[in-house]
């Protein structure tokens, strides 16, 4: 069973996200190339990280510096960069001019791609980055979760939560807008060493019972999400937490 960690609010719960990012970049340090690889998602995710990230990064080790960090998107909206959708383009806004230069290395979709090529194209450039790994094993993927149980942009009941092939798939019928997006698949998802997901807010709460506690057959796109590694840990708040009755670790602050 996943671990699940319930903070008081976002107050709380951001920093300690921050916390395991900066934990696992400075352990990753220690390893094999000394690279971080980081996998990011977007939505609420990106004013969390940007807010708190920096700070803990001040007070982290200096084998954590983002120097040398790979990070990636999760998934990314197919809009210009400028547009408010675009999660690269909240990202290189909000959080990266705020962390210690140079900064990380960043892979982002090209822009100005249709669907199939840009998945296509950020699959290569995965590909690249991981060199000699039929699927990419990143270090520490952060997901969000959606109030109907997608998760990256695998939504429930699409044909892509199939995908066994492609570790990046493209689709154009996403039932959030913007329609056209790429998207990680599961076997990504599912080789990463570990795996934080983060919900907060109220509205959250009914499918966050639906993943953590249904027995739903077919599950929903976040229940699927299960590292071999076995390292897999939800980050909530009390508002998103309000209607689980499993066992959760209650933390009142940093
Ligand atoms: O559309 C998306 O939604 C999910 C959840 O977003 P949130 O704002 O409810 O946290 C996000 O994780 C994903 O990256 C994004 O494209």
């Amino acid at each position: 069973m996943a671990a699940v960690s319930v903070f008081p609010s976002s107050r709380e719960l951001g920093p300690a996200l921050a916390r395991i990012v900066t934990e696992a970049a400075a352990e990753a340090a220690h390893g094999e190339g000394g690279r971080f690889s980081l996998g990011l998602s977007g939505g609420s995710l990106v004013e969390l990280l940007a807010r708190e990230l920096p700070p803990a990064l001040s007070a982290a080790p200096a084998a954590a510096d983002p120097a040398r960090w790979l990070v990636a998107f999760c998934d990314e909206r197919l809009v210009p960069p400028e547009h408010p959708e675009s999660t690269c383009g909240a990202y290189r806004a909000q959080l990266l001019p705020r962390l210690p230069p140079p900064g990380p290395r960043v892979l982002s979709v090209t822009p100005g791609l249709g669907p199939a090529a840009a998945a296509r194209d950020y699959g290569e450039q995965l590909r690249g980055a991981f060199p000699g790994q039929e699927v990419p094993v990143f270090d520490l993927l952060v997901l969000g979760v959606g109030p109907d149980g997608h998760t990256c942009s695998l939504f429930p009941g699409h044909p892509l939560l199939q995908e066994q092939d492609e570790i990046v798939a493209a689709l154009k019928d996403s039932p959030k807008p913007p329609a056209a997006r790429v998207t990680l698949t599961l076997p990504v998802l599912n080789a990463a060493r570990s795996v934080l997901v983060v919900a907060a807010g109220a509205s959250k709460a009914p499918v966050l019972k639906r993943i953590l506690e249904g027995k739903e057959e077919p599950p929903l796109p976040a229940a699927l999400v299960r590292p071999r590694s076995g390292r897999l840990r939800w980050l909530l708040d009390e508002a998103a937490a309000a209607e689980l009755s499993i066992p959760t670790e209650k933390h009142s602050g940093v």
